[in-house]
């Protein structure tokens, strides 16, 4: 086929995540990718739940801007204890967030915020996840595969890092980048197609009015 059998995008993707257009690929909607440059930083006294809400709210207008197609902006980070884990800077860091990962409970804090016809609006998703105890030598091994680098707490739960995962309570999809539920009702509310257009109306996601 040729350029034409292409679906043309429904919905701006204000994010540089492979992971997020692979997820909303997976529910049928094809996106423009624009990343933004916002600056990522925690406020004084503000919560991770707070602090996630912001962020996809920011990416979601910065991205929006020119832009005559809805816009979805997210953010995720991992929560451990009171600390938040981001993006490992380097090896050592990388391992002292695994270390504290292992044997124990933590949890994935995912926003999503949609600016479209009906506003900004936004969806928060709280997972909780188990990990089995992990060993030095596992973390050096994990962190040589190089599949920590661009991810929050220096791990991926789809891929190599699926065997430290003992139980997870929640959203899967949160935890790679992107509440799947909460999205496609965001969406549906900005009359976002689902689904190739299969799903077209407003559905449950419809927002009050
Ligand atoms: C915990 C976890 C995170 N991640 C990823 C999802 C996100 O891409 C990344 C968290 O960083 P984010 O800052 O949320 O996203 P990003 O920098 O990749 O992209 P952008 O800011 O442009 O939207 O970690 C996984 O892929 N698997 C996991 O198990």
């Amino acid at each position: 086929m040729n350029a034409a059998s292409r679906a043309d995008p429904v919905l701006r993707l204000a994010s540089a995540s492979p992971r997020r257009r692979e997820l909303l690929a997976s529910i049928g909607v094809t996106v423009e990718v624009v990343p933004t440059d916002i600056d990522e930083s925690r406020l004084e006294e503000e919560s991770p739940e707070r602090f996630v809400s912001r962020l996809a709210r920011q990416k979601a207008e910065a991205g929006h801007v020119g832009s005559a197609l809805p816009t979805l902006g997210a953010d995720t980070v991992v929560v451990c204890d009171d600390a938040i884990f981001g993006k490992p800077a380097d090896q050592a860091h990388a391992r002292e967030m695994l270390m504290m990962l292992s044997g124990r409970e933590h949890r994935v804090l995912s926003a999503v915020a949609v600016l479209g016809p009906r506003g900004l609006v936004e969806s928060r998703v709280s997972t909780r996840v188990v990990m089995r105890r992990i060993d030095e030598a596992e973390a050096s091994a994990y962190w040589a595969t190089g599949e920590p680098l661009d991810k929050a707490g220096g791990y991926a739960i789809q891929g190599l890092a699926s065997i430290f995962v003992d139980q997870l309570v929640g959203s899967y999809s949160a935890v790679v980048g992107l509440p799947l539920a909460e999205t496609a009702a965001l969406l549906r509310g900005q009359g976002v197609p689902l689904w190739g257009g299969a799903l077209a109306d407003g559905g449950p996601g419809d927002l009050p009015s």
